[in-house]
Protein backbone atom coordinates (compact mmCIF):
# COMPACT_ATOMS: atom_id res chain seq x y z
CA UNK A 1 0.00 0.00 0.00
CA UNK A 2 1.65 3.75 -0.88
CA UNK A 3 0.25 6.10 1.53
CA UNK A 4 -0.97 5.17 5.24
CA UNK A 5 -3.57 7.03 6.67
CA UNK A 6 -2.22 6.37 10.10
CA UNK A 7 1.19 5.78 11.80
CA UNK A 8 1.81 4.03 14.93
CA UNK A 9 2.44 7.59 16.53
CA UNK A 10 -1.39 8.70 16.38
CA UNK A 11 -1.21 6.00 19.64
CA UNK A 12 0.89 8.63 21.60
CA UNK A 13 0.58 11.68 23.44
CA UNK A 14 -0.22 15.43 21.26
CA UNK A 15 3.00 17.14 21.64
CA UNK A 16 1.42 20.16 19.65
CA UNK A 17 -2.03 20.82 18.74
CA UNK A 18 -2.82 23.81 16.15
CA UNK A 19 -6.27 24.65 15.98
CA UNK A 20 -7.67 26.24 13.00
CA UNK A 21 -5.57 29.16 13.43
CA UNK A 22 -5.15 32.48 11.05
CA UNK A 23 -3.28 35.02 11.18
CA UNK A 24 -2.89 38.38 9.68
CA UNK A 25 -0.45 41.36 9.58
CA UNK A 26 -2.81 44.29 9.11
CA UNK A 27 -4.23 43.77 5.69
CA UNK A 28 -2.28 40.81 4.73
CA UNK A 29 -3.99 37.71 5.21
CA UNK A 30 -1.07 34.95 6.05
CA UNK A 31 -2.86 31.91 7.57
CA UNK A 32 -6.07 30.61 7.04
CA UNK A 33 -7.51 27.85 9.18
CA UNK A 34 -4.81 26.46 9.75
CA UNK A 35 -5.00 22.84 11.57
CA UNK A 36 -1.86 20.60 12.40
CA UNK A 37 -1.16 17.92 15.41
CA UNK A 38 2.41 16.25 16.41
CA UNK A 39 2.55 13.08 18.13
CA UNK A 40 5.56 12.30 21.09
CA UNK A 41 8.42 11.21 19.10
CA UNK A 42 7.19 11.91 15.45
CA UNK A 43 9.33 13.77 12.77
CA UNK A 44 6.66 16.18 11.15
CA UNK A 45 7.67 18.56 8.28
CA UNK A 46 5.79 21.59 7.13
CA UNK A 47 6.55 21.74 3.31
CA UNK A 48 5.49 25.43 1.42
CA UNK A 49 6.82 27.89 -0.94
CA UNK A 50 8.94 30.84 0.07
CA UNK A 51 7.08 33.43 2.17
CA UNK A 52 3.90 31.18 2.65
CA UNK A 53 4.65 31.56 6.52
CA UNK A 54 6.22 28.82 7.43
CA UNK A 55 8.05 30.84 10.00
CA UNK A 56 4.83 32.36 11.28
CA UNK A 57 3.21 29.24 12.52
CA UNK A 58 6.57 28.76 14.41
CA UNK A 59 6.71 32.31 16.12
CA UNK A 60 3.06 31.30 16.73
CA UNK A 61 3.91 28.12 18.43
CA UNK A 62 6.53 29.31 20.57
CA UNK A 63 4.36 32.51 21.18
CA UNK A 64 6.29 35.73 19.71
CA UNK A 65 3.27 36.04 18.10
CA UNK A 66 -0.24 36.08 18.46
CA UNK A 67 -2.93 34.10 16.21
CA UNK A 68 -5.71 36.14 15.03
CA UNK A 69 -7.96 33.28 15.77
CA UNK A 70 -7.43 29.51 16.94
CA UNK A 71 -5.27 28.70 19.55
CA UNK A 72 -2.78 26.31 19.87
CA UNK A 73 -1.68 23.33 22.86
CA UNK A 74 1.74 22.51 23.65
CA UNK A 75 2.42 19.95 25.85
CA UNK A 76 6.23 20.24 27.04
CA UNK A 77 9.54 21.99 26.41
CA UNK A 78 10.11 23.84 22.97
CA UNK A 79 13.08 24.32 21.81
CA UNK A 80 14.09 26.63 18.14
CA UNK A 81 16.91 26.14 15.95
CA UNK A 82 17.02 29.16 13.36
CA UNK A 83 18.16 28.32 10.10
CA UNK A 84 21.91 30.64 10.41
CA UNK A 85 24.34 28.87 13.03
CA UNK A 86 24.36 31.66 15.69
CA UNK A 87 27.64 30.20 17.55
CA UNK A 88 29.46 32.74 19.44
CA UNK A 89 32.75 33.36 17.84
CA UNK A 90 34.40 34.09 21.08
CA UNK A 91 33.11 30.76 22.93
CA UNK A 92 34.37 27.66 21.83
CA UNK A 93 32.25 24.89 20.73
CA UNK A 94 31.61 23.34 24.33
CA UNK A 95 30.74 26.66 25.55
CA UNK A 96 28.32 27.50 22.73
CA UNK A 97 26.49 23.82 23.46
CA UNK A 98 26.58 24.93 27.16
CA UNK A 99 24.70 28.04 26.89
CA UNK A 100 21.38 27.23 27.45
CA UNK A 101 22.53 25.73 30.67
CA UNK A 102 24.72 28.67 31.88
CA UNK A 103 21.91 31.13 30.96
CA UNK A 104 20.01 29.03 33.40
CA UNK A 105 22.92 30.08 36.02
CA UNK A 106 24.15 26.56 35.68
CA UNK A 107 27.84 26.28 37.03
CA UNK A 108 30.20 26.28 33.74
CA UNK A 109 31.80 23.35 34.88
CA UNK A 110 28.92 21.53 35.66
CA UNK A 111 27.50 22.63 32.29
CA UNK A 112 30.77 21.56 30.38
CA UNK A 113 30.47 18.09 32.18
CA UNK A 114 26.35 17.77 31.62
CA UNK A 115 26.93 18.30 27.66
CA UNK A 116 30.03 16.69 27.41
CA UNK A 117 28.48 13.12 27.35
CA UNK A 118 26.44 13.80 23.59
CA UNK A 119 29.65 15.00 21.88
CA UNK A 120 29.21 11.57 20.76
CA UNK A 121 25.95 11.16 19.66
CA UNK A 122 26.28 14.38 17.88
CA UNK A 123 29.46 13.39 15.99
CA UNK A 124 31.04 16.16 17.42
CA UNK A 125 33.74 14.19 19.04
CA UNK A 126 36.94 16.36 19.52
CA UNK A 127 35.66 19.39 18.33
CA UNK A 128 34.76 20.61 22.21
CA UNK A 129 37.75 23.07 22.21
CA UNK A 130 37.55 24.51 19.37
CA UNK A 131 35.82 27.66 17.68
CA UNK A 132 33.55 28.27 15.15
CA UNK A 133 35.11 29.19 12.61
CA UNK A 134 37.59 26.21 12.67
CA UNK A 135 34.12 23.84 12.01
CA UNK A 136 32.82 23.43 8.40
CA UNK A 137 29.11 24.71 7.83
CA UNK A 138 27.65 20.97 8.44
CA UNK A 139 29.53 20.76 11.75
CA UNK A 140 28.57 24.09 12.78
CA UNK A 141 24.75 23.03 12.35
CA UNK A 142 25.93 20.26 14.21
CA UNK A 143 26.87 21.98 17.10
CA UNK A 144 23.75 24.55 16.64
CA UNK A 145 21.36 21.56 16.76
CA UNK A 146 22.77 19.75 20.05
CA UNK A 147 22.66 23.31 21.43
CA UNK A 148 19.24 23.38 20.60
CA UNK A 149 18.72 20.48 22.23
CA UNK A 150 20.45 21.25 25.45
CA UNK A 151 17.91 23.81 25.37
CA UNK A 152 14.98 21.26 24.79
CA UNK A 153 14.84 17.82 24.30
CA UNK A 154 11.76 17.63 24.52
CA UNK A 155 9.94 19.58 21.04
CA UNK A 156 12.30 20.57 18.40
CA UNK A 157 11.29 23.59 16.05
CA UNK A 158 13.54 23.10 13.21
CA UNK A 159 14.11 26.10 10.99
CA UNK A 160 15.08 25.19 7.42
CA UNK A 161 18.39 24.07 9.54
CA UNK A 162 20.20 22.97 6.49
CA UNK A 163 19.21 25.33 4.43
CA UNK A 164 22.36 27.21 3.81
CA UNK A 165 24.30 24.58 3.54
CA UNK A 166 25.76 23.15 -0.17
CA UNK A 167 23.87 19.76 -1.91
CA UNK A 168 26.28 17.23 -0.68
CA UNK A 169 26.61 18.67 2.91
CA UNK A 170 22.72 18.92 3.20
CA UNK A 171 22.69 15.18 2.18
CA UNK A 172 25.11 13.86 4.90
CA UNK A 173 23.46 16.10 7.37
CA UNK A 174 20.14 14.96 6.74
CA UNK A 175 21.51 11.16 7.34
CA UNK A 176 23.13 12.34 10.46
CA UNK A 177 20.28 14.21 11.67
CA UNK A 178 18.06 10.63 11.15
CA UNK A 179 20.46 8.74 13.00
CA UNK A 180 20.27 11.46 15.94
CA UNK A 181 16.87 11.45 15.68
CA UNK A 182 17.06 7.52 16.61
CA UNK A 183 19.19 7.60 19.24
CA UNK A 184 17.38 10.14 21.30
CA UNK A 185 13.52 10.15 19.69
CA UNK A 186 12.89 13.85 20.25
CA UNK A 187 10.06 15.12 18.60
CA UNK A 188 10.68 17.13 15.56
CA UNK A 189 8.79 19.96 13.59
CA UNK A 190 11.08 20.92 10.77
CA UNK A 191 10.05 23.87 8.33
CA UNK A 192 11.33 23.42 4.76
CA UNK A 193 10.87 23.85 0.87
CA UNK A 194 12.60 21.28 -0.10
CA UNK A 195 10.87 18.48 -0.82
CA UNK A 196 13.50 15.84 -1.13
CA UNK A 197 14.32 16.57 2.64
CA UNK A 198 10.73 16.24 3.76
CA UNK A 199 10.52 12.85 1.94
CA UNK A 200 13.85 11.96 3.46
CA UNK A 201 13.47 12.85 7.34
CA UNK A 202 9.53 12.69 7.99
CA UNK A 203 6.94 10.48 9.41
CA UNK A 204 4.10 12.80 7.99
CA UNK A 205 4.39 15.76 5.91
CA UNK A 206 1.62 18.94 6.02
CA UNK A 207 1.82 20.96 2.15
CA UNK A 208 0.95 24.43 2.57
CA UNK A 209 -0.11 26.87 -0.40
CA UNK A 210 1.46 29.99 -0.80
CA UNK A 211 -0.58 33.22 1.06
CA UNK A 212 -3.02 32.66 2.17
CA UNK A 213 -1.55 29.54 3.28
CA UNK A 214 -4.48 26.69 3.90
CA UNK A 215 -3.07 23.12 4.37
CA UNK A 216 -3.32 21.29 0.98
CA UNK A 217 -2.70 18.00 1.64
CA UNK A 218 -1.32 15.91 4.39
CA UNK A 219 0.95 12.79 3.72
CA UNK A 220 1.64 9.65 5.88
CA UNK A 221 5.19 8.10 5.15
CA UNK A 222 5.81 4.48 5.66
CA UNK A 223 9.99 4.29 5.85
CA UNK A 224 10.38 1.59 4.43
CA UNK A 225 8.41 2.33 1.27
CA UNK A 226 10.59 5.45 0.89
CA UNK A 227 13.42 4.03 1.73
CA UNK A 228 16.76 4.56 -1.09
CA UNK A 229 16.09 1.16 -2.45
CA UNK A 230 12.78 2.02 -3.74
CA UNK A 231 13.54 5.49 -5.10
CA UNK A 232 10.71 5.01 -7.59
CA UNK A 233 8.07 5.42 -4.86
CA UNK A 234 10.10 8.63 -3.96
CA UNK A 235 10.16 9.94 -7.33
CA UNK A 236 5.75 9.22 -7.30
CA UNK A 237 5.66 10.95 -4.25
CA UNK A 238 7.67 14.08 -5.44
CA UNK A 239 4.95 14.17 -8.96
CA UNK A 240 2.25 14.31 -5.99
CA UNK A 241 3.49 17.11 -4.01
CA UNK A 242 5.03 19.47 -7.13
CA UNK A 243 1.61 19.16 -8.34
CA UNK A 244 0.00 20.64 -4.90
CA UNK A 245 2.47 23.31 -4.88
N1 LIG B 1 6.02 41.02 11.49
C1 LIG B 1 5.49 41.04 10.25
N2 LIG B 1 4.80 42.11 9.82
C2 LIG B 1 4.24 42.11 8.59
N3 LIG B 1 4.32 41.10 7.70
C3 LIG B 1 5.01 40.02 8.09
C4 LIG B 1 5.62 39.92 9.38
N4 LIG B 1 6.22 38.70 9.48
C5 LIG B 1 5.99 38.09 8.30
N5 LIG B 1 5.26 38.87 7.47
C6 LIG B 1 4.80 38.49 6.11
O1 LIG B 1 4.13 37.26 6.22
C7 LIG B 1 4.46 36.41 5.12
C8 LIG B 1 4.98 35.07 5.63
O2 LIG B 1 6.26 35.26 6.25
P1 LIG B 1 7.10 34.04 6.86
O3 LIG B 1 8.44 34.55 7.23
O4 LIG B 1 6.30 33.36 7.90
O5 LIG B 1 7.18 33.08 5.59
P2 LIG B 1 8.10 31.82 5.30
O6 LIG B 1 7.24 30.86 4.56
O7 LIG B 1 8.76 31.35 6.52
O8 LIG B 1 9.15 32.47 4.33
P3 LIG B 1 10.59 31.98 3.88
O9 LIG B 1 10.40 30.61 3.31
O10 LIG B 1 10.97 33.00 2.87
O11 LIG B 1 11.42 32.01 5.12
C9 LIG B 1 5.46 37.17 4.27
O12 LIG B 1 4.77 37.70 3.17
C10 LIG B 1 5.97 38.27 5.17
O13 LIG B 1 6.25 39.40 4.42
Amino acid sequence: MMLTQMNSYRNKDIKIDINNISKNYGEVEVLRKINLTVYDGEFVSILGPSGCGKSTIFNLISNLTECSEGNININGKLSYMYQKDLLLPYKTIIDNVCLPLTLMREKKNKAREKVKSYFEVFGLTGYEDKYPKELSGGMKQRANFLRTFVSSNDIMLLDEPFGALDSITKASMQKWLLDVKNKVNSTILLITHDIDEAIMLSDRIYVISKKPSVIKKEFVLDKKYYSNEKIENIANLKKKIIELL
